[in-house]
């Protein structure tokens, strides 16, 4: 029996916030009127600070509520905690208009924006994540220093590797599974305690939300066994967390749209649609990789991307083409696994439509290795990224001034914290040495 539902709404930060509902409370009320909450929850950093700056939600303003509006079509059983649902949120204000800021909610607009030309688009997204033996807590308490990680050697797809920390792995899959994902398959990754569990694709929507519930939900199942796992772009100095994000569009009748008679089994719309991820991709990589740390898995040799080129199933490239016929997609290889789904897909959805609609005409492929070509560079800074996405015409045409100059605003905020911040690495090179 249900006792408990979550009602849960996307930050900025891509986190599940919200409130634990009695079943009663939920079916007389939360249904039909959505639940309040602080509109801070949409203007404060990954620490619950409130950070100046934001147009929608500061002290002038009076923080006052937000309303989590149920989407029903979300709502689902969450096996790892007994007696308890779930259901995703839309953000909107007390009138019941969008609140623009919330992620959610930019990606329903660029959906929209798809369906005016009747596309539909369908994404996978394929998190990666390191495993540990220590709790959070003590990884917490040890600054995160020093901690055990749950491999001892690069476990990429062995059987043998993976099978050490099988029970975690299969309640994680199991847990989805129960809690509507659909499970393909688990695999060993590189850096020590490494893996990754991909999802099936579905309609980027269902994608996203699924998405922050799966990095929730492996938290907590983790938690319950004693270990912790990270899903940070780059926790060390060997190979990051990616979350390659795959994508195509669908007609609203459901036909595939992205193969054709032109090179390489392609339509015209294919061009033009990576021919825009191309032309969008550096002003739009704040989108792709919002964190400081991000920055960091931008390395050469390491399978993350440094060149912005496309290729068939080349993975040096930013842009991966795979597939054929009707699974024909590109996989954006830029985003980290501290992305926001909802922010990354619109962001290639809006590249795509700029394409589209701008009919662009595709470069070459590249062959090789990516990281060796001449081609233009992801950004390689926060810092760098946030000047291209705030100055973008591009990014204020798809996505309107209240959501750039909001999430432009987030990044000052984040770089602002950085600079103020003495790093560990600081005090080992200068302490005594200099
Ligand atoms: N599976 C892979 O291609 C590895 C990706 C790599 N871990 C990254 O951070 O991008």
């Amino acid at each position: 029996m249900v006792d408990t539902v979550l009602v849960a709404i996307v930050d900025m930060q891509g986190r599940l916030q919200g409130k634990r509902c009695g079943a009663r409370y939920f079916l007389e009320e939360v249904l039909k009127d959505g639940t309040e909450g602080c509109n801070y929850l949409l203007a404060v950093d990954v620490d619950m600070n409130t950070v100046d700056g934001y147009a929608m939600s500061s002290w002038e303003r009076g923080y006052g509520d937000l309303v989590m509006a149920p989407d029903l079509d979300t709502l689902r059983l969450l096996p790892w905690l007994e007696g308890t649902a779930l259901v995703m949120c839309d953000v909107e204000w007390l009138d019941g208009t969008p609140v623009l800021a919330s992620p959610r909610q930019v990606l329903r607009r660029q959906l929209e924006r798809l369906a005016e030309r009747d596309l539909v688009a369908y994404v996978g997204t394929e998190l990666e994540f390191i495993v540990f033996d220590d709790t959070f807590e003590s990884a917490w308490d040890k600054r995160y220093r020093d901690l055990t990680p749950a491999n001892q050697y690069n476990v990429d797809y062995s059987l043998l590797g993976t099978s050490r920390i099988e029970p975690l792995l299969r309640d994680i899959r199991n847990g989805m599974t129960g809690a509507g994902l659909y499970v393909e398959s688990a695999k060993g990754e590189c850096n020590l305690g490494q893996h990754e569990i991909a999802f099936r694709y579905a309609e980027a929507l269902a994608t996203c939300d699924n998405h922050s519930i799966y990095k929730t939900g492996a938290k907590e199942i983790a938690a319950r066994h004693g270990k912790s796992l990270t899903f940070m772009a780059k926790y060390d100095e060997r190979e990051g967390n990616s979350c390659h994000i795959h994508l195509s569009f669908r007609s609203t009748d459901g036909a595939a749209v992205l193969a054709g008679d032109r090179d390489h089994g392609f339509s015209r719309l294919m061009e033009h649609f990576i021919a825009g991820q191309l032309a969008c991709l550096t002003e739009f990589t704040y989108l792709l990789a919002p964190n400081i740390n991000s920055y960091k898995r931008f390395a050469k040799g390491s399978f993350a991307p440094t060149a912005i080129a496309w290729g068939l199933d080349n993975r040096t490239c930013a842009l991966r083409v795979v597939g054929h016929g009707d699974s024909l997609r590109v996989e954006n290889r830029v985003p980290g696994g501290d992305v926001n789904p909802y922010l990354a897909v619109s962001a290639i959805v809006a590249a795509g439509l700029h394409g589209i609609e701008n009919e662009l005409e595709l470069e070459p492929l590249l062959e090789g290795n990516a990281y060796e070509s001449d081609k233009e560079h992801v950004p390689a800074t926060l810092r760098e990224a946030a000047a291209l996405f705030t100055g973008s015409k591009l990014a204020r045409t798809a996505f309107g001034d209240e959501m750039v100059d909001h999430y432009a605003n987030a990044a000052r905020i984040e770089l602002d914290a950085y600079d103020a911040a003495v790093t560990d690495w600081e005090r080992v090179r200068g302490f005594e040495r200099l």
